[in-house]
């Protein structure tokens, strides 16, 4: 931005001195019109000097005629030549002209210089916006470290939540930044950096900035891409400037957000084209051995590919201390829901406990944006408070997509779906090790024409080979249901199928829960649990025959719970055709709506409890809005269940 003012007053500068020196030219060398034309007039003029002159205008022939009453015209010529002398002299009519004096020599220099200058600088600017470092052009250098407010904005270990291992472990920062002395009075040395690794949303950025808040000093935030520029030296020597503006305003935090940018592992990169890049972490490697921990400067950088960093930066007296931010259990995630609805009133019905058992594999962003969708919805629904409902169908909305209301489905589609839907529903409450089915829709939700959502008690930390089998089998389900109903099957059990073989894969080659296979590793590519599978070159380190008998395995185990499908549903063919009949009238059902749909045999029970929440729904709105003018009156029925929580497993 500076750099901007400074380049902008150069050229307004350069343009006023170009104006001054072109007007003081022009004024010294010309003759006045009427002088002219006095002389003119009076027929003294018959010739004119043109040596070294140049002529900025002419009056035609018509001259004569226009100053005897006559009209004339002005035309404008260029240097003049011998001919137009000649042409001048013979009308009588020459009017101004510019002296091609010493002046002229600057005003050449200028004329070239200033769009010079100006292409220079909107070529560079071009060359910059190219980068998508937008608003950054030519602070060349400098580092781009933001120095957060935080007198307005401060964050305590209190707001954050379910990561209490890492706020553990950052305690002890916090406390040297408090009193550096009591540290060092015993020749304590303290770590310089502090790498946070875990996935996108787990609270890293949060953490720092904990830290730096907890401790009362200052927050300087760059992320690393900032460091990643197109002109060699650029990005040293910002990582140089950052360290100084550190050093300066010590003791403070230096937080570099997604430092795999600039720290990705040397020589990585194809045909060496990221030579400034290496220029950059070989800099950043300088700064953090030139400058000790007990000035108060302490580094705090985060990743979510710790994998790909160039182990030069976490050796010891670098990132030497490494904290693992995990993405939040179902008790953590319980209190960053907690956090995040401080402010959003919540009706009386809201659990956030089972919300937070419905929400396995959230993260902490997650979740304070499902708390805002839910507050979005309210508003927009007419209600002053957030209810289950509201909470409920945000958390669809971020795990799912938005409802697709508009989606224009036809009947035969929407009867196959519920078909579907129910297979996949029965086959689950039909067995013993399943985990519960917390909700069937039939609403159609970002790619899926419906959704089966089953619920665990708890976060699962590991999977018996029975329940696997049984997860399998309700998989199957919804295929399995349109086979016996409809003797056909669509494209709509893809995802089923897909999900499915990868599992049963797994079963077989990473899980050693086939006894054909045995208890053998026999996994492809990279899988780094940490990071859910890296996705790297398939590698086979097994033999063609073994491969062929992993096939064979796979597909036998699938079959299998494919037929055990099929039998559950032939065996309950009635309690099927209910449930799709149910899904039909109500598109979703929640937990204890099928459970009245197993015990009655009939969907009476079903009507009464939607009719009955109705009733007390309304009763619940006219009491909160007395009398005001919008009734406020909530237009989406939609089971709003007494368990409230959703879904690990969604089989669509
Ligand atoms: N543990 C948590 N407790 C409370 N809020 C959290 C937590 N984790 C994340 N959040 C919320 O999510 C937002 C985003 O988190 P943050 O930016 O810290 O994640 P991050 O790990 O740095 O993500 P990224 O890797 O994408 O930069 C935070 O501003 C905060 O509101
Ligand atoms: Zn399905």
């Amino acid at each position: 931005m500076r750099a901007w003012i400074i380049w902008g007053a150069i050229v307004i500068l350069l343009v006023i001195a170009f104006n001054i020196l072109t007007d003081h030219s022009a004024d010294s060398s010309q003759i006045k019109f009427s002088e002219f034309r006095q002389a003119a007039a009076a027929g003294d003029i018959k010739s004119v000097e043109f040596k070294g002159l140049e002529v900025s205008g002419v009056f035609n022939e018509d001259y004569a005629e226009a100053e005897h009453g006559g009209s004339a015209t002005f035309k404008t010529v260029g240097p003049v030549g011998e001919d137009l002398q000649d042409v001048l002299t013979a009308n009588g009519a020459i009017y101004s002209f510019e002296k091609a004096d010493k002046d002229a020599i600057w005003q050449q220099i200028l004329i070239t210089l200033i769009p010079l200058l100006l292409i220079g600088a909107v070529v560079i600017f071009l060359m910059r916006q190219m980068q998508g470092g937008s608003g950054k052009a030519m602070s060349f250098g400098k580092s781009r470290a933001r120095l957060l407010n935080e007198s307005n904005n401060k964050v305590t270990f209190n707001d954050i939540a379910g990561i209490e291992e890492a706020k553990e472990e950052l305690q002890e920062i916090v406390e040297f930044l408090k009193s550096p002395k009591k540290f060092t009075r015993l020749g304590g040395r303290i770590p310089k950096g502090v790498l946070l690794m875990g996935k996108p949303g787990t609270g890293k950025t949060l953490l720092a900035r904990g830290v730096a808040g907890e401790a009362g000093v200052p927050f300087y935030s760059i992320a690393g891409s900032d460091f990643v520029e197109m002109f060699v030296g650029v990005g040293a020597s910002r990582v140089r400037d950052l360290f100084e503006q550190g050093k300066k305003n010590a003791p403070c935090i230096i937080f570099i957000d997604e430092i795999d940018a600039v720290g990705r592992q040397r020589g990585s990169g194809m045909g060496g084209g990221h030579d400034e890049r290496e220029q950059t972490l070989n800099q950043l490697l300088v700064e953090m051995d030139g400058f000790e921990s007990n000035e108060g400067v302490i580094l705090i950088a985060a990743t979510n590919r710790p994998d790909v960093l160039d182990p030069a930066l976490l050796r010891p007296g670098r990132f030497d201390r490494r904290v693992v931010v995990p993405p939040p259990d179902v008790r953590g995630r319980k209190l960053i829901l907690e956090i995040h609805s401080r402010r959003t009133p919540l009706a009386k019905d809201v659990d956030l406990a089972g919300i937070a058992r419905g929400t396995p594999g959230f993260s902490g962003a997650d979740l304070e944006n499902l708390v805002n969708e839910a507050a979005l919805l309210a508003a927009r629904r007419g209600q002053d408070r957030v209810t289950l409902a509201d909470l409920e169908d945000a958390k669809d909305k971020v795990m799912m997509g938005a409802e697709r209301k508009s989606a224009v489905i036809s009947e035969a589609e929407k009867r196959v779906t519920a078909y579907h839907e129910a297979g996949h529903a029965l086959v689950a409450i039909l067995q013993d090790a399943t985990d519960p089915v917390h909700k069937v829709t039939i609403i159609p939700r970002g790619r899926a024409l419906g959704v089966t959502q089953q619920l665990p008690a708890e976060d699962r930390h590991s999977m018996t080979r029975k329940y696997v089998l049984q997860r399998l089998a309700v998989m199957m389900g919804g295929r399995a249901a349109e086979l016996i109903v409809f003797d056909e099957i669509t494209t709509g059990a893809g995802n089923d199928i897909q999900v499915a073989t990868d599992m049963t894969r797994k079963m077989v080659c990473e899980w050693g829960m086939s006894d054909t296979i045995g208890p053998l590793s026999y996994a492809d590519g990279d899988n780094n649990p940490f990071l859910g599978g890296g996705g790297g070159p398939t590698t086979r380190p097994y033999s063609e025959a073994i491969a062929q008998d992993i096939d064979a395995e796979v597909k036998r185990i699938v079959m299998e719970q494919h037929d055990v499908a099929v039998n559950l549903l032939r065996d309950n063919l009635d309690t099927l055709e209910l449930m799709a009949q149910g899904l039909l009238e109500f598109e979703a059902l929640d937990a204890p709506e099928l459970k009245l749909l197993m015990e009655d045999g009939h969907l009476e029970g079903i009507r009464k409890r939607r009719e009955e929440i109705e009733r007390i729904r309304t009763a619940d709105e006219d009491e909160r809005t007395p009398k005001s003018g919008f009734s406020t009156k909530i237009k989406e029925k939609k089971s709003p269940g007494g368990l409230g929580t959703l879904a690990p497993s969604a089989n669509s």
